[in-house]
């Protein structure tokens, strides 16, 4: 007699209809719940590790936050509570000390967590982001690399000069009448228009039109995906076919991967020639032994569009809503770069910003206290490993957040204060190197920020011309909790706004 025969007759049922078969599924499950809750309490490797009751009982607690896009600071909320290593989920653990950084993203026992990277694929293929095996990343990573060098920058130095210039007249022009203007949109153009044209070789004009791109959409609806996708993976496959609002993120992306495409064929149709392009179109993917095809260059491309736009837009938006707070921090920038450059119409070099230690301090300062990468990178362990004195079993999953190291009290004493002069007030060696073990807002290791240069070059060279040109202050309408971070990996203010008041200054009055 079978199990299902037995608690049939068990239960005195002479014939079985739907309502027991849905009965019997229902009481499955509940006990299945219930028994996997008694084992992540009590029975589980990490039962000795403190967090949050729901978070090691159950995912449930991390998932309600990925979806209230409340992570990062559920996390760091926890942290507070509980101490520098916590429960997060019942087989993840997040560290709070700026140790575990190196000790987790260098090491080659840690690799990218299936579930949470698996979901950041766009569609349907793996890019450098989702690439989980060593040797393949590494493959990937040296591919691409070329194309966001240095050398490459260099190169495409004047182009973004003239976008910068370009936004800032239209600034300067929109505010002559009325000096409030929503900064917001503007600033994912400008970052919009630098990767794409750095990309592809073609300037989309989104700053000079002041229209949004249709890629935009894409992109916002791709944040959505991953958000199912983590809860069910095999959306990835299926998601395009559900209705309405699911459906239509979906759907938005598959178009996003049509209009990638086709920007790839014509790249290869015209042998294309920036420093992007040229590498990828004829360069080997030496795990594959062969150039990359159209479906998984497009989709290269996308994860770089989508990469190179909100992180470093929400950068700005953060830079300007902290800086211009406090005018004594405008002031002391403003004094810096109007020194080094007698006209205010400029939009200075990269390297001569580069070398400007206000200019470098506001930047780091904000990357600190607003790291758009804000919440946990998880990575897995591929053996029992080591943290910061602690035995991490194999498989467990391992987390660190920028949100809340950047806010280590050791190295950035009243973590909470936007105080740029901390970077430059610092008397000995000892505590510098502190502040630098505490600070990745790019992360470390082989999985460190590909387009690191290109958005420190966007900044630097954003942050001179602005503050060159402008005086400005946050309008009075704008409230803090609109700009609180929201966590969809990639942090952007939560009221999707910051409307500020300015006027052009060419001379002093
Ligand atoms: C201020 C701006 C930016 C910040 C704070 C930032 C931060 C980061 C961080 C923390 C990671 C590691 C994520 C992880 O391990 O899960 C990362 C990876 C990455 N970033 Fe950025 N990023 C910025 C701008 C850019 C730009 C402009 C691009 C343009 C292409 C870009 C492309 C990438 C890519 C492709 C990766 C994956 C690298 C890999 O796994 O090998 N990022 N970024």
């Amino acid at each position: 007699m079978g199990l299902f025969e037995h608690l049939i007759s068990l239960f005195s049922i002479r014939k079985v209809n739907t309502f027991h078969v849905i009965y019997f599924s229902l009481a499955a499950v509940v006990v299945y719940l219930v028994l996997s809750v008694v084992w992540n309490l009590f029975f589980h490797p990490l039962r000795r590790f403190p967090g949050p009751l729901l978070a090691r009982a159950s995912t449930i607690w991390y998932r309600i936050a990925g979806f209230q896009a409340n992570k990062a600071h559920w996390i760091h909320a926890a942290h507070s509570r509980y101490g520098p290593v916590i429960r997060v989920a019942p087989n993840e653990l997040s560290f709070a000390d700026p140790a575990a950084v190196r000790q987790v993203y260098t090491s080659k026992e840690f690799v990218k967590a299936e579930t949470f990277y698996r979901a950041k694929t766009i569609y349907h293929e793996n890019h450098v982001f989702s690439i989980r095996n060593i040797e393949d990343h590494h493959s990937r990573r040296r591919l691409l690399n070329k194309g966001f060098s240095l050398a490459a920058l260099t190169d495409f130095e004047s182009s973004l000069s003239i976008k910068i210039r370009t936004l800032l007249d239209q600034w300067a022009m929109r505010t002559r009448e009325n000096p409030t203007i929503e900064v917001y949109p503007w600033l994912y153009y400008l970052s919009f228009d630098t990767i794409y044209h750095l990309l592809f070789g073609v300037d989309p004009e989104c700053v000079k039109t002041g229209q949004s791109h249709e890629v935009m959409q894409y992109m916002t609806a791709w944040r959505m995906t991953y958000i199912y996708k983590e809860l069910i993976p095999s959306l990835e496959r299926w998601g395009i076919f559900m209705p309405a609002t699911v459906g239509d993120t979906f759907r938005k992306v598959r178009k996003w991967k049509f209009y990638a495409m086709e920007v790839v064929r014509s790249a290869r149709m015209k042998d294309a020639k920036t420093p992007f392009l040229q590498n990828v179109l004829h360069g080997e993917d030496s795990s594959f032994g062969r150039p990359l095809n159209d479906s998984e260059l497009a989709e290269e491309c996308m994860g770089a569009m989508f990469g190179g736009t909100g992180t470093t837009a929400n950068s700005f938006i953060y830079l300007l809503w902290a800086t211009l707070q406090i005018p004594e921090v405008v002031k002391s920038l403003q004094q810096e770069l109007r020194m080094k450059f007698p006209d205010r119409k400029t939009v200075p070099d990269f390297l001569a910003c580069s070398k400007l230690p206000y200019v470098q301090a506001v930047i780091s300062e904000t990357l600190r206290l607003y790291p758009t990468i804000i919440g946990t990178q998880p990575r897995t362990a591929t053996e029992d490993a080591l943290v910061c004195g602690v035995v991490v079993p194999k498989g467990t999953t391992v987390g660190i957040q920028n949100y809340t190291i950047h806010r280590n009290a050791d190295a950035f004493p009243d973590p909470e204060s936007f105080r740029p002069s901390r970077w430059l007030e610092t008397n000995s060696e000892a505590s510098l190197n502190k502040m630098r073990e505490v600070f990745v807002p790019f992360s470390v290791g082989r999985h460190a920020c590909l387009g690191k240069t290109l958005a420190e070059f966007e900044l630097t060279v954003l942050v001179a011309a602005f503050f060159l040109r402008f005086d400005a202050t946050v309008d009075p309408t704008m409230l803090h909790g609109g700009m609180k971070m929201e966590d969809r990996f990639s942090a952007a203010p939560i009221g999707r706004s910051l409307v500020l008041r300015m006027q052009e200054r060419l001379v002093e009055e």
